[in-house]
């Protein structure tokens, strides 16, 4: 059992009973401890269907599943052939509380097929409430009214607190919709997200022979990435293992990156109090990354204030020295990193997926896309939805397409009434009918006077709506810009209410909003760097680089892809070749820290920064622009803090910053 074990590490694998916390920096073999001490238990007698194991992703469960199967010498040719085998539960905490809930839903009164509400049908639950409430709509969105109960969810404050921690006059209005909310859940016998692990608490805490039953089911309870743990999932933690007390816990505070969403730190820190007679290991190598990719995170990380310090030494030699490359622009980042990518895998031998591209917002990754399915180069997101499959982009594209040729039926149907303009499905089914008896396109059939006048006097204005959007942006693509048409366009179709109507949370919005910039961005870019840019080979551009995505993102997944991760999907992972890109004030960290200037909210980017280093084996290069398009205009950026804490700067950092110094290696 020793065997790639230190003796710390094998020491907690060891630790066959009790509590035991293991609190450890990045990369020294947390998540491995937590995978070979299941396997451990098991060879020492326990039942593997005692066993208890908490992940953060499902994708970290499947890994550790086949891990665990590996050590145990499990192949998967004998559990093809039938053959049963108990097997320990390895899940996230919210797949875990759907188990428990499917069981006793009807304690709580919810029917054991409770069905489970996702975003858009918790928008349209809470647009239906505030209409109820008789809200202006101005009062309160549903968008916010969502994101405050969801707060308190992740807080655990109920219904009837809710009105006592109110705050603000959106707070008040809010707690009065946060009852009825929850009443229209319950009579839809439906439970939200953040109900699977408030409703669990609730059940445990009400019921303690159903409590008893659930914690009776095992023995040992791990759960690895502690330091994410908000409230509910601590508690419900607590009650699985308060009889057997067998609880492991992994985890570590300088990654905890969660807050936003009400994780709290101080869960793995006072570990000791709820469990005195804890069982504490430390461990102190990192076999991950190479001594000088180490070296700069031990470095950015000393300048968070409150932490608990723990040692961390490499255990591989110093490596190649971690880059920091500074472009001209944005797009030079992007074709300069997936030109390195495309050498490494064809001269290198370097496999794709054993490379990262780490990115902070969602808007980062669009040209990281586009650079890579020029390059031919296969891709994976995860954490972030591609670019190219946002509605709002899918949208814009289609809308663009007809522009320049109005006889594309498919684009002008998808935009025909988006945003809606009295062109309903009756009047574009008796514009389809004319369209197919003539034998032209249905955009022919729009310019017909005598065909409009059958139409209701809305679809006839929609009609010549769609007329003058088509007639300004053309002129304007001519006789100007690309990017100035995009703006007519924009203002033409008040594409940005279409966004305040089906998105209400201002961050979805303004996500949303981003993303609009980025396709201004894109046609600015693109009149640059090209000689007679016109819309029709932009267009062209796209299609060159749009091969189709969607369903086929899995199946890459599986096969041989660059990953494209957001930092916080990044976390536990590790790959041999990293680029973390943007490393600007405003990306990382976070505009929302930046403006805020509060220290806890700077200490959690850093934090994110720290998981994004780490997360590099051999060879990790972090990248900005010296200018960066906002609305298609390029600005000036500043270089990230973070990038002078690393190099050892730090106390220049605010003059350097100031003359875009770059970062002296
Ligand atoms: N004793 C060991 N000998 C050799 N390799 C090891 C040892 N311990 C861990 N490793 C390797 O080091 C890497 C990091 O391990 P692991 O992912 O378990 O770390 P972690 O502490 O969970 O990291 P994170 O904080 O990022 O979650 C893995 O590739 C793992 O296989
Ligand atoms: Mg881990």
């Amino acid at each position: 059992m020793a065997h790639g074990l230190n003796p710390a590490q094998s020491d907690a694998v060891n630790t066959l009973s009790g509590p035991l916390l293991v609190l450890a920096g990045a990369g020294t073999g947390k998540t491995r401890v937590v995978t070979f001490r299941i396997a451990n238990l098991i060879r020492n007698g326990t039942s593997p269907d005692r066993i208890l194991a908490v992940t953060f992703t499902n994708k970290a469960a499947g890994e550790m599943k086949e891990r665990i199967g590996e050590l145990l010498g499990y192949s998967k040719r004998r559990k093809k052939k039938g053959e049963k085998r108990p097997e320990p539960t390895i899940s996230t905490f919210h797949a875990h509380c759907v188990r428990v809930l499917r069981r006793h839903a009807k304690a709580l009164g919810y029917p054991a097929k409770f069905s489970i509400y996702d975003r858009s049908d918790q928008e349209s639950l809470a647009r239906s409430i505030l209409r109820e409430l008789r809200l202006p709509g101005t009062a309160l969105k549903p968008g916010d009214l969502l994101n405050i109960i969801s707060n308190w969810k992740n807080a655990s404050i109920m219904p009837e607190r809710a009105p006592l921690e109110a705050s603000n006059d959106k707070e008040h209005l809010a707690a009065a919709g946060y009852r009825r909310y929850q009443e229209g859940l319950k009579s839809r016998g439906a439970m939200d997200f953040d109900d699977l692990l408030l409703q669990t608490e609730i059940l445990f805490d009400e019921h303690p022979a159903i409590r008893d039953e659930e914690a009776g089911r095992f023995d040992h309870v791990l759960v690895d990435e502690y330091q994410d743990t908000n409230g509910s999932q601590y508690r419900i933690t607590k009650h699985l293992a308060g009889k057997h007390r067998n609880l492991c816990v992994v985890g570590d505070d300088d990654q905890s990156i969660y807050a936003w969403r009400g994780a709290d730190v101080t869960h793995i820190l006072n570990f000791k109090n709820d469990w005195p007679d804890a069982k504490v290991v430390c461990l102190e190598a990192n076999y991950r990354s190479c001594g000088s990719i180490l070296e700069m995170a031990n470095r950015l990380i000393q300048f968070n204030k409150y932490r608990h310090d723990k040692v961390l030494r490499p255990s591989r030699p110093d490596g190649i020295r971690p880059r920091i490359a500074q472009h001209k622009d944005e797009i030079k980042e992007s074709q300069s990193v997936v030109g390195e990518i495309k050498h490494l895998i064809e001269n290198e031998h370097v496999q794709p997926r054993d490379i990262a591209i780490l990115f902070r917002t969602n808007e980062q990754p669009r040209l990281f896309e586009t650079e890579l399915r020029k390059a031919d180069v296969p891709y994976v997101m995860l954490g972030s939805q591609s670019f190219f499959d946002r509605r709002e982009v899918r949208d814009m594209v289609a809308y663009l397409k007809w522009i320049d040729q109005p006889d594309d039926e498919v684009s002008l149907l998808r935009v025909i009434n988006t945003p809606a303009r009295g062109l309903s499905p009756k009047a574009v089914k008796t514009l389809m009918e004319h369209a197919v008896a003539a034998g032209v396109p249905i955009w022919q059939i729009m310019q017909k006077p005598d065909v409009v006048a059958e139409l209701s006097p809305a679809a006839q204005r929609g009609v010549a709506q769609l007329q003058s959007i088509h007639h300004d942006v053309n002129t304007r693509a001519k006789s100007e810009s690309l990017s100035a048409a995009m703006e007519t366009l924009l203002t033409q179709t008040s594409y940005s209410d279409e966004i305040n109507r089906l998105y209400d949370e201002p961050e979805d919005r303004q996500n949303r909003m981003a993303s609009l910039g980025e396709v201004t961005n894109a046609l600015s870019a693109f009149e640059d760097n090209r000689e007679n840019a016109d819309l029709t080979g932009f267009l062209a551009d796209i299609a060159l680089s749009g091969r189709e995505m969607g369903n086929e993102k899995d199946k890459l997944a599986m096969q041989n892809a660059v990953w494209l991760l957001t930092l916080h999907a990044a976390k536990g992972l590790e790959f041999p070749v990293v680029y973390m890109v943007g490393l600007e004030e405003g990306l990382l960290p976070h505009s929302r820290s930046v403006k805020s200037g509060r220290d806890e909210d700077i200490a959690e980017e850093r934090r994110l920064c720290y998981v994004g280093i780490t997360r590099a084996q051999e060879k990790l290069t972090m990248s900005l622009a010296l200018t960066r398009r906002k609305w298609g205009k390029p600005r000036p950026t500043i270089p990230s803090q973070f990038l002078y804490e690393v190099t050892g700067q730090a106390e220049n950092a605010k003059k350097y910053q100031r003359q875009q110094r770059p970062v002296a290696r």
